[in-house]
């Protein structure tokens, strides 16, 4: 249900000054993700609205067409980074302020991990891509943290409020993807919108002056091979002569054979004479269709209507327009084709000669803020429009819909900065004020805002109720939490990360990896006999997998063995990655995740497992499951043990637990003791260890272990070794596996 405001009711709903619960602006820590558009003013907005302690991510440097809105930054700033620069302006603006600039990637660079994550109360998006929105989405999702996604797109905009299972999440609902590809026959024969002549007119320019032996350099000529087209043209030759005497000449082969001699009143005609009548042969087109009309260039010029069909509503607006934003007359379009063709071919022999003595390429490549370049697009898209009787489109547009550019306005970006700091006041104020629990207590006063210029509600700034989380969504359902399991993407294989972690470790027999981002991204398929070795040896940063990216491990019931171990069973395993490890198959899974994972192996078993917990003595040959349960027991036998430990020590009756858990493959001493001796007969006397640290050992031990838990502390304390507990689980399926409690080592 919507409930409309206009933007005086929505200051009233808020009273800023109010203090008698939540956190107040100024005992809070905000992260900003991105300072462009709505970044700079969400700075400038937060500082005034007295938030103190402000980290800011930025990956990019600032550029000339960035001046004109994103006013944090002047003309000397072009070419520094977005965010040093945004964080020095409101310094001069609010000296009091602790804000500080992180230049980097948020989803790639290391800095940004959960620990990163943790020091803020909140987390703001002004970013401009989904791929980030999505990562610092999980990232959020895995610290509870709350998350206001920002954004905008002309008019509209929107500020969404994001809890970990309170609110839908960013991917809790798939995004409607954009169209961004088009049947080729849409393309080359019967084009109904302008987007499609653009299209067409890119590809013209690719096969006139860029790189021919791209496979994506789409043929521009009819096609005669069009399903919807009876006529089935047998002939297969670059020219042929068509029933009525007109050639069909694919302008590729056109290009390499004619150029040469190159004059661009045959290209012309070629294009849009020749070409057409061609198409006008293909009869089955044009029998539900407008037939196209082939103009010649010799009577182009006396086609000085605007356009055929009254044209679009641009056209009858009263708004002034700048002269790209105008239509043009056809034989404006004519002279504008002809002028940009001359200009281009020079550059292109230019560029030609310049490659056979440099590294440049013998090739043009379009740019949209290239003049020459759009002037041709804009001419070659509109000239194919009139003859396909679609409307005209300006300069101005073709811009933007050729090289996909969303328009920023200035105004909306502002709104959105303003009302996003109501969001984040409103937040604040829902969270407990002297607790580092992030758990708001109330909903009540939180919605979703959306700015929005279609007018049928009768309101420009909405309020939306928020929505429940999606049960089934792959990223925030609390079934699903992820596994974290740290790494080196460019040393860790794919191999280790299914042999070894997803197969070996984690026990699963056959999963399919799929690549949870929303593309569906299979990465190993367990439908595959064999696997491609050379694939298997690539490390997965070329998969394009990142810090962040979530792998979805899915195994269906083995019917054929009616193996009850290996029933369904879904892991999500998230890559974080670390420079810091050198090993290539080393990975580290991340504190009590490691307990979660194993209880999910625990909950797929299908034969119950007793439970006797109080045999530790007794321990004895496990198999794998068996033994990955115990595991589970042991930690929390081994945390109790830990608890009472540190309680004598601290007279501190607080709960204590478990740091973290490492799991390592490490070469390790044989240990001995009483009753059991861990022999090193697995290959290469490779072990996983599972070490459980406490981060308030204080000795100096060189074994001491890098503390992972966020919760308790980022950097390490080297650990005691009389404190030390240790589980150590055979890497290896066939040897034998013991549990060993560190106070018998
Ligand atoms: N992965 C990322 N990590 C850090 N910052 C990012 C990331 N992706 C995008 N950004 C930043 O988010 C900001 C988005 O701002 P905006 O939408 O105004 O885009 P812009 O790049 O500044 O402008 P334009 O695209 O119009 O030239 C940019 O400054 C961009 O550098
Ligand atoms: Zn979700």
């Amino acid at each position: 249900m919507a409930t409309a405001l206009n933007s005086s009711s929505t200051m009233e709903n808020i009273n800023l000054s109010d203090t008698s619960i939540g956190k107040l602006p100024e005992e809070s820590s905000v992260l900003v993700v991105g300072a462009g558009g709505i970044g700079c003013e969400l700075l400038k907005s937060l500082a005034l609205c007295r938030f103190r302690s402000i980290g800011v991510i930025d990956l990019d440097t600032i550029e000339v067409s960035n001046l004109n809105r994103q006013f944090l930054f002047r003309r000397e700033h072009v070419g520094q980074a977005k965010a040093t620069v945004a964080c020095d302006s409101i310094r001069r603006l609010c000296p009091s302020i602790h804000i500080e600039p992180f230049h980097g990637d948020v989803i790639t660079d290391s800095r940004f991990d959960i620990s990163f994550y943790k020091q803020y109360d909140l987390v703001i998006n002004a970013l401009d891509n989904v791929q980030a929105r999505q990562h610092v989405n999980r990232m959020c999702l895995l610290c509870s943290k709350p998350l206001i996604d920002s954004g905008s797109t002309g008019y509209n905009g929107q500020a969404t409020l994001i809890f970990k299972g309170r609110t839908q999440c960013y991917d809790c609902i798939e995004k409607p993807k954009q169209q961004r590809t088009y049947a080729v026959c849409t393309i080359r024969n019967t084009p109904s919108q302008p987007i499609h002549c653009i299209v067409w007119a890119k590809f013209l320019y690719n096969q006139l002056f860029g790189d021919n032996d791209d496979p994506n350099n789409e043929d521009v000529t009819p096609d005669a091979d069009d399903p919807e087209n009876a006529y089935n043209e047998q002939e297969t030759t670059t020219t042929t002569t068509t029933t009525n005497g007109h050639h069909k000449i694919s302008t590729r082969d056109w290009v390499h054979t004619e150029l040469e001699e190159f004059h661009p009143i045959s290209v012309f005609n070629k294009l849009f004479f020749d070409d057409i009548n061609y198409l006008i042969t293909m009869k089955n087109l044009w029998e539900k269709r407008r037939q196209p009309i082939a103009i010649q260039y010799e009577q182009a010029f006396q086609l000085n209507e605007l356009h055929q069909n009254g044209q679009n509503n641009h056209e009858n607006s009263t708004m002034p327009k700048l002269n790209d934003q105008r239509i043009q007359s056809i034989s404006d379009y004519v002279q504008m084709f002809i002028d940009s063709l001359n200009e281009l071919k020079q550059r292109s022999d230019k560029q030609r000669k310049l490659a056979a003595s440099s590294k440049e390429p013998p090739f043009l490549i379009w740019d949209k803020n290239d003049d020459a370049d759009l002037r041709f697009v804009t001419a070659s898209a509109n000239l194919r429009s009139y003859i396909f009787g679609i409307n005209l489109t300006s300069k101005f547009d073709v811009k933007s819909m050729a090289g996909n550019i969303i328009p920023a306005v200035a105004t909306t970006n502002a709104i959105v900065a303003g009302i996003t700091v109501l969001q984040a006041r409103k937040i604040l104020s829902s969270l407990p004020r002297s607790s580092t629990d992030h758990t708001l207590t109330s909903l009540k006063q939180l919605t979703n805002v959306f700015i929005s210029t279609n007018r049928s509600t009768g309101a420009i700034i909405q309020s939306i109720l928020l929505e429940e989380p999606n049960p089934s969504c792959i990223q925030c359902s609390d079934l699903e939490q992820p596994v974290r399991v740290r790494i080196n993407m460019s040393l860790f294989t794919l191999y280790s990360l299914y042999e070894r972690l997803i197969r070996k470790h984690l026990k699963m027999n056959k999963p399919d990896v799929i690549i949870a981002d929303g593309s569906g991204r299979i990465l190993i398929s367990a439908d595959d006999d064999e696997e491609d070795e050379q694939m298997m040896l690539k490390t997965l940063d070329q998969f394009k997998l990142m810090n962040g990216t979530i792998l979805l491990c899915e195994e269906e019931y083995d019917d054929k063995t009616n193996e009850a171990l290996y029933q369904h069973m879904k892991i999500k395993l998230m890559l974080e990655h670390t420079d810091t490890i050198t090993d290539k198959d080393e990975y580290i899974i991340v504190d009590d995740q490691v307990i979660g994972e194993i209880k999910q192996i625990k909950q797929s078993l299908k034969r119950k497992l007793s439970e006797d917990d109080d045999d530790d003595d007794n321990i004895q040959h496990l198999d794998d499951y068996q033994n990955e349960l115990n595991i589970v027991k042991k930690t929390k036998k081994l945390s109790t043990t830990h608890d009472e430990h540190n309680n004598n020590n601290n007279n501190n009756n607080g709960p204590m637990h478990t740091s973290f858990v490492m799991l390592v493959d490490d070469p390790v001493p044989t240990h001995t003791n009483g009753h059991h001796t861990h022999q090193e007969t697995s290959e290469n006397n490779t072990k996983n260890h599972i070490q459980i640290c406490d981060d308030s050992s204080t000795s100096n031990d060189s074994n001491s272990c890098v503390i992972l838990d966020d919760d308790i502390q980022t950097n390490s304390k080297p650990v005691n070794n009389t404190e030390k507990h240790e589980i150590i689980a055979d890497d290896d399926d066939d040897d034998d596996c013991y549990c060993t409690d560190i106070t018998e080592l």
